[in-house]
């Protein structure tokens, strides 16, 4: 079946790149033309009138899209961080656990997963629902993103003015945006300290997670907790646990390799005379991190609406 899109905020950088990742699918996609994609009356035509509205637009843009939808067919796919954690929202990580990918499928309103996040749970949740990570572990979890992170009009200045500084750390209040929604989806009862920066380099994420083995389960060791992780990964397409690495053997990571992929990495790194161990994700923040998540979360839903269409 062909289903009606409309990409509401397709000229910024997640909404043309979720354009690019549909250019070849089976989809009928509308946008607006350019006079008028800011245009209320216009939008709120567009948005009661398509099978799946995918909103690629800052918070309060997302908010007011969502509150104009007065046909009750309209499903909604929320790139942005408005819904995150609203009650009657799906969280569009498929991984989450083993029923998210037909909650996903038969959702009305689906908020895609941050970008961080999105590796932050990955790494924390199935430890959590182990019982190998303790729900109240003082966290601290570090990232670095590409700066198109900013938004294209964020990015155009950099790209402007001669560049990014080789490292910005953000988020120095503690109140970083993610933290609600990292804490909810991994299953933590205090929220964790995320402490995010930029770096010079257009798109990427590398985010680590350190934990010592002392606080948490008496089984928790380098190996159980890279079989949890694997265990947990080992059906899925697009996130991938790489080896156990020998000790000294740790190879560096690289935030751009899944740049244009729906891909993500998670490696687990230890020192056992210490007892530290160390969680990585990476991930394309515009990818996995978003449009790649939005395509991933489209193909669930819209397989829904085949399957509905031949009952
Ligand atoms: N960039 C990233 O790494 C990620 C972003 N996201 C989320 O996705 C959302 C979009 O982010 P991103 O693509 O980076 O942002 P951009 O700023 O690049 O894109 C937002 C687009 O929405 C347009 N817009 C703003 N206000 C309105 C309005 N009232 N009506 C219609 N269009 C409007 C903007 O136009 P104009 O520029 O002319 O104002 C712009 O084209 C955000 O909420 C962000 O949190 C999610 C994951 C990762
Ligand atoms: C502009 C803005 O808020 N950028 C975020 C990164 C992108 C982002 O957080 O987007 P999602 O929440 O949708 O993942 C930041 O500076 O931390």
């Amino acid at each position: 079946m062909d289903l009606q899109l409309f990409i509401d905020g397709d000229q910024g950088t997640t909404g043309l790149d979720l354009r690019n990742r549909l250019r070849d699918r089976a989809f009928q996609l509308r946008t607006l033309p350019a006079e008028l994609r800011k245009d209320p009356a216009a939008r709120r035509a567009a948005l009661n009138d398509c099978d799946i509205a995918i909103l690629c637009l800052p918070d309060a843009a997302a908010r007011e899209a969502v509150a104009w939808i007065e046909n009750p067919a309209v499903r909604v796919i929320d790139a942005s961080s408005a819904h995150r954690t609203s009650p009657g929202w799906i969280y569009g990580l498929p991984e989450l656990d083993a029923g998210q990918p037909q909650r996903i499928a038969q959702a009305q309103r689906v908020t895609n997963p941050g970008c961080y996040p999105t590796a932050a749970v990955a790494l924390l949740r199935p430890l959590t629902d182990a019982g190998l990570l303790p729900p109240d572990y003082p966290l601290a979890i570090h990232a670095v993103s590409g700066y198109s992170g900013k938004g294209r009009a964020g990015a155009e200045e950099i790209e402007a003015t001669g560049g990014a500084p080789s490292l910005q750390v953000y988020g120095l209040d503690l109140q970083h945006k993610h933290v609600p929604e990292i804490q909810a989806y991994a299953g933590l009862t205090a929220p964790p300290i995320f402490v995010p920066a930029y770096g010079s380099y257009r798109q990427g994420i590398v985010l680590t997670i350190a934990l010592h083995l002392r606080l948490l389960a008496a089984d928790a060791s380098p190996a159980r907790i890279h079989e949890c992780l694997s265990e947990r990964y080992r059906a899925s397409e697009d996130v991938h646990v790489l080896p156990l690495a020998a000790e000294g053997a740790a190879p560096g990571l690289d935030p751009q390799i899944h740049n244009g992929t729906n891909a993500m990495s998670l490696s687990v790194a230890a020192n056992a005379r210490t007892g530290q161990v160390l969680l990585c994700a990476v991930l394309d923040n515009l990818g996995k991190g978003a449009a790649g998540a939005a395509v991933q979360n489209l193909e669930l839903m819209a397989g829904a609406e085949a399957t509905a269409s031949q009952t």
